[in-house]
């Protein structure tokens, strides 16, 4: 059994609830709910506006429990997806005798995807997360039951549940952490296989760290190519994200949001002359002398910034903050503050090794699109993050890939000397698609595009 599902009824009066990205919680307006002699929660709204998300206290709680309630359900059993989760604290007559002092202060968060109509009555099934998830507190003699209780329309509610990137939409990670989510949700745990074991985790002096205050040194370019080289899940990552595509400034002045695209850009052209010098200097390696423009196209036609937030995990050992992958880039470079958690996989040994954060560093990982234009002599690195247990942590990798529309396979300059090639010619639209559509998954996704 993996859920308790409980059920109320409630009516919401005079609040009208909407649904809007990436609100953080404190902005979130507050609904009152008190329970009635009927256990019928009334939720009364502190103000109607349809965009708003909503974050519903339950009051005069004699109980408690910890648990998840992730969908809602009107009276004609038509599904109003709300997302909401969260630790709240309710009475359940199952759970033993009452505390002295009623429970105030519980929580659900919730954030309504449907437009919910004033005066439309529910029934709001609670869905009490049980083993692997983490087991209800427990309380006198009550044992949870092994099958879902026949009345409780668990099955009716499984059906209405959220998939998993619902759920992200939501509040994300930070949302649970900010309602103080103990048990994992169960989206969020590993699978045992999948999970990273400590005791094959290093730290290796070898990783590539280059100093490249003088760009113009011959060794910079024999470095950097020589370790570009050498150096190479299906559940949810403990992380949030924002991922800011540029195509051009104008557009991203248009779409990107204003609390952070003047960083955004301002960081994306602070960034251009080292991306420059580095591509330059991986093309020397390739025998691409000069960057025209058609490969400018093929190795920066399309930018992407994203913005990872990984909050401090509860149960970082079942969890991770982004799965083994590769990068679909043709080079990723990343910006990491100072926490650490991001490791490769060294292709020799298998081994996971930690990056450690190296104050005034970015890491330049290698993409898959470069592998593939190398012919192979460039290889994408398997990289994972870790999820903390104590700290939150913060990167920002710039993404550079070929534009949708190119046609990408190994460079001729490559294959000039006779090389033969390893990999078609494909489009990258198809590679990108194909990588989004496994999710983690190694750097299985380049065999996609092998001969
Ligand atoms: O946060 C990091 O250090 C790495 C993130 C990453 O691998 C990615 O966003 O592709
Ligand atoms: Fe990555």
């Amino acid at each position: 059994m993996k859920h308790i599902t409980y059920q109320y009824d409630l009516v919401l009066s005079n609040v009208g609830l909407g649904y809007q990205n990436m609100i953080p919680l404190s902005q979130q307006d507050e609904l009152m709910a008190t329970h009635d002699d009927e256990t019928a929660i009334h939720f009364r709204g502190t103000q109607a506006d349809q965009e708003s998300l909503g974050r519903i206290s339950i009051a005069e709680q004699k109980g408690q429990l910890l648990g998840m309630c992730s969908t809602i359900l009107n009276r004609d059993g038509e599904s109003k997806k709300i997302m909401a989760h969260g630790m709240f604290k309710y009475f359940d007559p199952l759970m033993g005798d009452a505390p002295e002092e009623p429970a105030k202060s519980g929580i659900i968060s919730g954030a309504v995807v449907n437009k919910i109509e004033a005066v439309e009555k529910f029934t709001v099934y609670v869905l009490v997360p049980m083993w692997p998830e983490g087991l209800p507190e427990r309380r006198g003699d009550y044992e949870p039951a092994e099958t879902p209780e026949p009345n409780s329309n668990y099955h009716k509610t499984q059906e209405a549940r959220l998939d998993d990137e619902d759920i992200i939409i939501g509040h994300g990670v930070k949302g649970l952490c900010d309602i103080g989510i103990q048990p994992l949700p169960k989206q969020y745990i590993q699978p045992l296989e999948e999970r990273i074991a400590t005791s094959i985790v290093i730290t290796d002096d070898s990783i590539p760290l280059i100093d490249a205050s003088n760009w113009d040194d011959p060794k910079v370019a024999d470095q950097i190519c020589k370790a570009a080289q050498n150096w190479a899940g299906k559940t949810l990552s403990w992380r949030d994200y924002l991922s800011l595509v540029h195509i051009s400034d104008d557009e991203a002045i248009s779409f990107w949001p204003t609390s952070c695209r003047e960083e955004a850009l301002e960081y994306l052209k602070g960034c251009d002359t080292v991306i420059r010098k580095i591509l330059k200097l991986l093309m020397g390696g390739l025998n691409v002398k000069e960057i025209d423009e058609e490969t400018e196209e093929l190795l920066m036609g399309l930018k992407r910034i994203n913005f990872n937030y990984y909050p401090k995990c509860p149960n970082r050992e079942l969890s991770i903050g982004v799965g083994c992958h590769s990068d679909i880039s043709t080079i990723t470079v990343l910006l990491q503050d100072d926490i650490g958690g991001l490791y490769v996989k060294k292709r020799e040994t298998n081994v996971w090794i930690h990056i450690p954060p190296v104050n005034g560093a970015l890491v330049i990982n290698i993409g898959d699109a470069l592998q593939i234009m190398s012919n192979d002599k460039y290889k994408s690195v398997e990289h994972c993050v870790i999820a903390n247990g104590s700290k939150n942590r913060v990167s920002v990798p710039i993404f550079l890939h070929p534009k949708a529309t190119s046609v990408i396979g190994p460079l001729k300059e490559v294959l000039q000397n006779g090389e033969k090639p390893i990999y078609k010619q494909i489009l990258y639209a198809d590679y990108t698609n194909i990588f989004f559509s496994k999710g983690n998954d190694g750097k299985d996704t380049v065999k996609f595009a092998k001969i």
